[in-house]
């Protein structure tokens, strides 16, 4: 076994010093730590690489980085226009107030511009435990910049390297790292992993972005027992200025929350796959190479980003709740009901689907929403977060059963629409305290579509409608005969209501949805005068 790694997970002594350590700041602070990150790196003023782009890993992983500045750069997607490195004495300075203060579990290197750096990090190394040191062994820019000259070459691999956890360089800088052999396959890639790891780090990655003709993204996992050859999909996008800072500030971020190596690299390089997917036609800075959304909010095309407000209250004015049963017992597919209520005038859409496969509940949420956003009508999801996220539709309805809001807000974000059925003033004052956008109350009248479920009435609704600091939308048993008696009430909050089978359950989605829809701006003109 080699014999680097600045602290072996098995070393006793290690663990002993970090007990004692965390039992202590926890009696002083009273709280608990979290997973932490110490980036030591490059500032790129282009925010793709370098420190931002270790920052934007660790907070999109869930973990906390803080920085060590080694080296400024003027930098944009052009190319680096200039480098200013930080006097060496100046990084120790920086390197002893984070690591004499706080407790940071894994230590990642990026940019270390000269031998001095590294020798006064290595020193740090001695001084404060750490659990990993993962080592990005950053030479060239993607411009092609020349980041760390090769004077440094035989201080990373004497002294760096076989403190290392793990080291990731691509193919130029593992060529470089090994004295310029040629590496043009993937059976070279491995002999290079092999090579590097007799030079003492625990792991070996080596990274074949850049070797040609390959469909696949090929890259080679060594840990001195087992190769893995990890391949994934090659993305094509100009977006990929920050990945392999971004990779091993993951690999770091995932090794600090507990996870075994192997698991941090493969769910490293999904996150930094998804990233390039997500933002590969994002447009930013005018170079041949930009960078990419580590935060998965940049997507073009996605409405609900580009979307104004958030959310609309007099959306729900009259809100479409789908039912696959009675569309099919029609013969019509649901992309084509959801359509026709669109074109009635249905303000909002509900896809709620009470058995279809995920797979199926899937795919018939996308088709529906490429209809809904083509007509600037928003789609929720009923229930089911993952599917709202997974299609990035523009919310969910939930129930109080189901997730609650709180925790679907969480997971979906600020930008996304939250409706919760509600038919009491606690439940709506919940709803309110857990950051929904609407309540739905009911059901007002009684209805077949939805069993075991007691009606509110409309002094129910009233109450409810009365007390909600929400908008609020009426559902159950709802149809043309008696729309017009709910929304003529004049309730406050109420902005509309929400129908089922006063839609579906017929032979003509559109007649019915304009009937309703005319019947509806009847009520509510009436209602002004
Ligand atoms: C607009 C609107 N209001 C209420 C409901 C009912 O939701 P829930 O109570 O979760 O019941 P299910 O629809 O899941 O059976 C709704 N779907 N939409
Ligand atoms: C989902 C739901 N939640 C309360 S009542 C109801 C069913 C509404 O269906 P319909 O409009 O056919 O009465
Ligand atoms: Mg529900």
């Amino acid at each position: 076994m080699a014999s680097g790694g600045v602290i072996l997970s098995n070393s006793f002594s290690f663990y002993q010093k970090r007990i004692v350590m965390s039992s202590r700041m926890q009696e002083k602070n009273g709280g608990a730590s979290i997973p932490h990150v110490l980036s030591v790196a490059g500032s790129d003023s282009g925010a793709g690489a370098g420190i931002q782009a270790d920052l934007k890993a660790c907070a999109a992983r869930g973990v906390y980085c803080s920085t060590v500045i080694t080296s400024v750069t003027a930098q944009n997607t052009v190319g680096v226009q200039a480098v200013h490195a930080v006097p060496e004495d100046f990084v120790a300075q920086q390197l002893k107030s984070v690591l004499s203060d706080m407790q940071v579990d894994v230590v990642k290197t990026g940019m270390l511009p000269s031998v001095g750096v590294v020798k006064v990090l290595l020193q740090s190394l001695t001084e404060f435990s750490v659990r990993a040191l993962v080592v990005d062994p950053v030479m060239v820019s993607t411009s092609g910049d020349v980041l760390a000259g090769p004077s440094i070459l035989s201080t990373f691999r004497e002294e760096l390297l076989p403190m290392a956890n793990i080291v990731t360089p691509n193919i130029k800088e593992a060529s470089a790292l090994l004295g310029g052999i040629r590496l043009e396959t993937v059976a070279d890639m491995r002999n290079a992993a092999e090579l590097l790891h007799a030079l003492g780090p625990r792991n070996v990655l080596v990274k074949g972005g850049d070797l040609p003709d390959s469909l696949d993204a090929v890259d080679i996992f060594f840990n001195g027992e087992h190769f893995y050859e990890l391949r994934s999909s090659r993305i094509k996008t100009r977006n990929t200025h920050g990945t392999g800072c971004t990779l091993a500030s993951c690999i770091a971020a995932e090794l600090a929350k507990g996870s075994s190596m192997l698991t941090a690299v493969r769910v490293a390089k999904r996150y930094v796959e998804t990233a390039l997917e997500y933002s590969k036609d994002i447009l930013i800075g005018n170079g041949i190479q930009g960078p990419f959304d580590h935060l998965l909010r940049l997507k073009s095309g996605s409405q609900s980003f580009h979307r104004k407000d958030a959310f609309n209250p007099s959306d729900l004015f009259l809100y479409a709740v789908t039912d696959s049963g009675m569309n099919k017992k029609w013969g019509r597919s649901m992309v084509d009901a959801v359509a026709a209520a669109i074109q009635g005038g249905a303000t909002i859409v509900q896809l709620r689907e009470k058995d279809a496969e995920t797979r199926d509940f899937l795919e018939t949420a996308k088709s529906c929403l490429a209809v809904c956003r083509s007509h600037g009508v928003p789609l929720l999801i009923n229930d089911r977060v993952d599917v709202a996220l997974a299609s990035d539709a523009d919310g969910v309805h939930v129930g109080q059963s189901d997730m609650p809001a709180s925790v679907a807000r969480t997971l979906l974000g600020p930008e996304k629409i939250i409706g919760v059925s509600c038919k009491t003033i606690e439940q709506a004052q919940q709803a309110w305290i857990g950051g929904a956008d609407y309540i739905g109350c009911g059901g007002v009248y009684s209805t077949n579509t939805k069993a075991n479920n007691p009606t509110v009435g409309l002094d129910g609704l009233k109450t409810v409608c009365s007390a909600s600091k929400l908008p609020v939308v009426a559902i159950g048993g709802i149809n043309t005969s008696n729309a017009g008696t709910v929304m003529e009430m004049g309730l406050p909050n109420l902005k509309g209501v929400a129908v089922v089978s006063a839609l579906f359950d017929r032979e003509n989605v559109l007649a019915e949805t304009k009937k309703l829809h005319a019947l509806l701006m009847e009520a509510s003109s009436s209602k002004i005068q």
